[in-house]
């Protein structure tokens, strides 16, 4: 399926990057607002979504352009949309970047900050789509940087920042063996401007804060910047050529040589050695050869940007080690930022290189947007118009394609023992003199130390000097052997770190075919990225300089055409009109389509399909159906999805309508139960603290009222006893009496013997009412009977008679006591006042007063008394 894979154009200069800006573009479809590089990473990020397929982002343009600026957009709107809170890995990828940008970006003629290698970040996302790590997969660093620059080009970025650092740091400059910039020759091949000290040191804050980010450990770091240190003053190093055949080190050059022995943790003497000795292999046997002093300077150069391009890599797979996604990381969106097209004055082999990148992804680009889509029009059987488009599958040839091919003659120049740059071009000459995109140089008198390719950005002319030696890609495996028994650990492990995708060489070490060379390693590397891409959908990003002097609003019109042309932006234009961008499966177009009809018959898709096309009131030119694809131009395409993407919200706002009331009822019901049950408790719990509290209030009456009862039988008992010896009194008065009048007495003790009748009655009575008792429990008997018998009465001890005998009495029982007490009183007082009207003599009379009533107001209280507590009894 061809999907909307064409690309937007970036005026760089205009391009703002907010997070204002990134959530207007987030949810927006591709083309909904104005052209901007975070509309192609949303639809980029929304297809990975919604298809579940890796994408990849290819940027280009020259350069200067704006590569490296989309790329870090691209990356901050991915960070950004897919995480609300900033989490650590987003941030390590974005530190990353810092990290790179200062190893290798480094100022040129074109471009300040120019990319000097070229990445491919793929930014993996998992299962919920969320970012988990990033893998970043570096191409060809400019080496000849470090060791020299064209007029008014700089040496990479972290070299001055190091520096810069040490000027402002003393205890860095030390540790470093750092000194001023102008000491160094390394920063000084070229007349570029003067070093801002204080921005460099700034930026060189950035790239410590970044390795911390990356928890990168310290010394690892300051391996890192001795590493740094040693190949500058490597490139101090002078030697002193002693008879033509051998070389050895110049006075000045003993403090380069202990510093950097110093630095590395290396042996003097080995490292001396390094540097005036080569090492070669004559049929497995090691011999060492004094090197010249031409090969001694260009040795140690060689050396340096071994350091250099072994510590870029080795960062690179540190990062790769910080930020790897694990296994979750399966989807990803890959962001190639590839240097640009190159032609300056003086073109050399990196320039090849980067020129046949460019090539390389132009070729990838026609084959997927023209070739790869006529083809599929002719297979399918449907009519249209022909596209031309700038095939620059001939170029490519003359550079890659074997047996002959520039690559093939450099490799077999570096293989051989005297190969040289004169023949390699020579072979070149004579090999592709006929060939449509080759010539031999400017002009005739160039023709022995220039050729030229023809690429489809326009004629290079190419200065064949180098191209050797630089293709060689001297390994200074001796160097690394020594750097491996290093003091210092990160040196040690840097040494023996390999770049494993590259090391396929058979041939013993130390012999010419021992390594692969660079552009080999190169074209390996590049093919396996046009078969990550291939695996991938493509979204093009074309950068545009609108002009070389750096100005916002202004645009060189016959520059921007140039590049427009070049870029293939002229011919796809014209295969987006002509053509039929989107295809798609008959399946795929119905599974994809088929909500737009309302009656879903499968019988004959091809009828199926059209009736969906018509019904939606597609106009006929616009699509066409061949074989197994139907063919949509893009606005048919865009408004079938617009249709779709409208009924899939109406049935969504159904399917979310009905769900909604599903889980609502759901959730009442639940919450109606829940309040059920906890109404249950409550008023369980509030019951049974309302019957506890009346149970301990009814116990309170109840003992209450038990304690007074028992005080008023108690008191009656007494009242009882009282009544008893009152009567023992009489009996000893009733002598005295009869003394003084027979017949009184007699009356008066028949009075009596009636009163003791009745006492006696009422004794039998509670007799006979405590006896049942006695009978039903004999503990209970036995303690009713001692307190009968006792002769004083114990109030506790009626209380639990009381108790005991359970309400036993009967209310009449204690009514009767009170009835007969009353009676008795009543009866005594009016004896008494009987007693003393009879005999008629006051004196007598109050001695009998005194004798038979001691207590007449007691007398009257406790009836009273008896009375009322008989009376609440009652009640
Ligand atoms: N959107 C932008 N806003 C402001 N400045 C920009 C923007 N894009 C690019 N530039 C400026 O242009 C310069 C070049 O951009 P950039 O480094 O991205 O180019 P490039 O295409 O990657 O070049 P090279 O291929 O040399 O690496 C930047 O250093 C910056 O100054």
């Amino acid at each position: 399926m061809l999907h909307r894979r064409l690309f937007v154009l970036i005026d760089n200069l205009s391009c703002g990057a907010t997070n204002q800006h990134i959530s207007e573009y987030h949810t927006f479809k591709l083309g909904d607002l104005s052209p901007h590089v975070f509309a192609i990473a949303e639809a980029a990020y929304t297809s990975i979504v919604d298809d579940n397929i890796n994408q990849a982002c290819v940027i280009s343009g020259e350069s200067g352009a704006g590569k490296t600026e989309t790329t870090k957009f691209i990356l901050q709107y991915l960070c950004t949309i897919t995480s609300n809170v900033s989490s650590w890995v987003q941030q390590q990828i974005l530190e990353a970047n810092t990290i790179l940008e200062a190893f290798g970006n480094a100022k040129t003629t074109r471009n300040d900050n120019s990319s000097r290698f070229g990445k491919f970040m793929q930014v993996c996302f998992d299962d919920y789509n969320c970012i988990k790590g990033c893998v970043i997969q570096d191409y060809l660093l400019e080496q000849s940087r470090i060791t020299f620059q064209s007029e008014g080009e700089r040496n990479y970025h972290i070299m001055y920042q190091l520096v810069a650092q040490g000027q402002k740091n003393i205890g860095i400059a030390k540790s470093f063996h750092l000194r001023p910039p102008e000491f160094y020759k390394y920063l000084n091949t070229s007349n570029s401007e003067k070093i801002n000290m204080s921005l460099e040191s700034k930026k060189f804050d950035a790239v410590t804060m970044a390795f911390t980010v990356l928890q990168i450990p310290q010394f690892v770091i300051d391996g890192v910047f001795k590493v740094l240190s040693s190949i500058l003053w490597l490139g101090n190093i002078e030697f002193m050529d002693v008879d033509g055949e051998v070389t050895d080190f110049s006075g000045s050059d003993q403090e380069a040589i202990s510093s950097i022995s110093n630095l590395l943790g290396l042996n003097r003497c080995d490292f001396k050695k390094v540097l005036l000795i080569r090492q070669i292999n004559v049929r497995g046997n090691i011999t060492e050869i004094p090197l010249k002093i031409k090969e001694a300077i260009e040795n140690r150069h060689a050396l340096a940007k071994a350091l250099y391009s072994k510590t870029f890599t080795w960062l690179v797979s540190k990062i790769n080690n910080c930020t790897n996604p694990g296994q979750d990381g399966a989807k990803f969106l890959g962001v190639l930022d590839i240097f640009g097209f190159e032609n300056f004055s003086h073109n050399s082999f990196e320039q090849l290189c980067i020129n046949y990148t460019n090539e390389k992804l132009h070729k990838f680009f026609n084959h997927y947007v023209f070739a790869l889509e006529q083809s599929i029009y002719k297979q399918e059987g449907i009519y249209f118009n022909h596209v031309e488009f700038t095939d620059n599958t001939p170029c490519l040839e003359i550079i890659e394609k074997p047996p002959r091919c520039v690559f093939k003659l450099l490799t077999e120049q570096c293989h051989m023992p005297k190969g040289s740059d004169s023949a390699f071009l020579c072979n070149m000459h004579t090999e592709f003199e006929s060939h449509p995109n080759y010539i031999k140089g400017s002009d005739r008198r160039h023709w022995e130390t220039e050729f030229g390719i023809k690429h489809y950005a326009g004629l290079v002319i190419y200065s064949v000097g180098g191209f050797v030696e630089k293709n060689r890609d001297v390994q200074q495996d001796v160097m690394f052997d020594y750097m491996s028994s290093s003091k210092d650990l990160f040196i040690k492990d840097l040494s023996k770190y390999q770049d494993f995708q590259f090391i396929n060489s058979s041939y013993p070490r130390g012999s010419s075919k021992s390594k692969c060379t660079v552009s080999d390693n190169f074209r390996q590397q590049l093919q396996s990225l046009i078969d990550v891409l291939q695996n991938t959908k493509p979204w093009y990003v074309r950068c545009i300089k609108p002009n070389l002097q750096k100005r916002p609003n202004t645009y060189s019109s016959s520059l921007v055409l140039d590049q427009l042309k070049y870029l293939g932006v002229v011919d796809i234009i014209r295969i987006r009109r002509e053509g039929f961008p989107i295809h798609l499966a008959y399946k795929d177009f119905i599974v994809r389509y088929k909500c737009l009809m309302k009656y879903k018959s499968f019988e004959c898709p091809q009828k199926y399909l059209s009736n969906i096309l018509q019904i939606s009131r597609m106009p006929p030119t616009e699509w066409q159906i061949g074989k197994t694809k139907i063919f949509l131009r893009n606005a048919v395409y865009e408004l079938l999805e617009s249709n779709r993407k409208d009924t899939i919200y109406k049935n969504a706002v159904i399917i979310q309508k009905y769900w909604n009331r599903y889980c609502c009822q759901k959730s009442f019901i639940r919450n109606k139960q829940a309040v059920l049950r906890i109404q249950h408790a409550y008023r369980g719990w509030r019951l049974r603290i309302r019957f506890m509290r009346m149970r301990r209030s009814a116990i309170v009456i109840q003992s209450r009222l038990r304690g007074v009862f028992a005080r008023e039988v108690a008191a009656a008992l007494r009242e009882m006893k009282r009544v008893d010896e009152e009567l023992k009194k009489r009996d000893g008065m009733y002598g005295q009496l009869t003394s003084i009048n027979t017949n009184t007495l007699a009356d008066c003790e028949r009075l009596i013997q009636e009163e003791l009748s009745v006492l006696a009655d009422i004794s039998d009575e509670i007799q006979a009412s405590v006896k049942p008792l006695n009978d039903n429990n004999t503990s209970e008997s036995n303690t009713t009977r001692a307190l009968i018998q006792q002769d004083t009465v114990d109030l506790d001890n009626i209380f639990i008679f009381l108790c005991e005998s359970n309400g036993s009495f009967d209310n009449a029982l204690i009514g009767e006591i009170n009835d007969n007490m009353n009676n008795l009183v009543k009866d005594l007082d009016e004896e008494i006042k009987e007693l003393h009207y009879y005999d008629g003599t006051p004196g007598k009379l109050s001695e009998f007063e005194q004798l038979l009533n001691p207590y007449p107001t007691q007398d009257a209280r406790q009836a009273r008394v008896i009375y009322g507590a008989v009376k609440r009894w009652k009640l």
